[in-house]
């Protein structure tokens, strides 16, 4: 998160990190009590290592009471996505076990009704991703509230030209932005998952070239099928 700030420790508790071998490498967020949604994109480079998840987390590091690593029994990428483009960029990860819910790890509603968010609506986003262009990475999650911007702006020739699909939102990324390690996050908008962080790779912090979300909504059905059908 660029130009963002440290989250108050617990308010976001749907949160989680997506680890390898100890590392964080993005975002995602608890959508049930087993299953997390991030980006299919971090999957790039993992050649089929399972992630394990962080939930309950503040600090990286530190010891915290709440703080659980999970496995993950299954990872499932939306069939559409690739590593060529940013459409269909959803993967569902199945915990071994149902999260154990507290004050410090809930679930997070995402939006069902598909409809646009209107532009301007100030969203947050938030993650453990850099937090300088030179690629400093945090230790405890930070937020940032961005406003969303139209498609019709987001697609102009000198932003991402054509390329936002009705599946896709964007938010202004003037100074203050998400960007690499913020992945697979939510976009909150009054309380509710509107959108998941892009994992492609872009420029962070440029105004001309606007964060984009896969927004979840046009999702819903293929996330509860895949939920139902996975169901133990
Ligand atoms: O965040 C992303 O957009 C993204 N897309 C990917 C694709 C392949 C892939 F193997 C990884 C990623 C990845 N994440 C990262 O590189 C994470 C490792 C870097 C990081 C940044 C800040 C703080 C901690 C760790």
């Amino acid at each position: 998160i660029l130009g963002g700030y440290e989250a108050r420790p617990h308010l976001r508790p749907y949160m989680a990190s997506l680890q390898l071998d100890g590392q964080h490498v993005c975002g995602g967020f608890l959508i049930a009590e087993q299953w997390v949604l991030s980006a299919a994109h971090c999957t790039e480079g993992t050649n089929g290592k399972l992630f394990q998840v962080l939930l309950g987390a503040h600090s990286l590091t530190e010891p915290e009471p709440h703080k659980r690593l999970y496995r993950v029994r299954a990872q499932i990428a939306h069939p559409g996505s690739n590593i060529h483009n940013n459409r269909d960029d959803l993967l569902l990860l199945q915990l071994e076990e149902k999260a154990e819910l507290n004050a410090h790890v809930k679930v997070l509603p995402f939006q069902r009704e598909d409809r646009d968010v209107e532009a301007d609506t100030l969203c947050e986003a938030a993650g453990w991703g850099t937090v300088t262009h030179s690629g400093r990475r945090p230790d405890k999650l930070q937020q940032v509230e961005r406003p969303v911007i139209s498609r019709e702006l987001c697609n102009h020739r000198t932003r991402h030209d054509q390329t936002i699909t009705e599946k896709m939102m964007c938010t202004d990324s003037r100074k203050k932005d998400t960007c690499k390690g913020d992945s697979g996050g939510p976009l909150v908008c009054n309380g509710v998952a509107e959108g998941v962080v892009t994992a492609g790779s872009r420029v962070c912090g440029n105004y001309k070239k606007p964060a984009i979300y896969t927004r979840i909504a046009p999702y819903a059905t293929w996330i509860d099928g895949v939920m139902a059908s996975a169901a133990g």
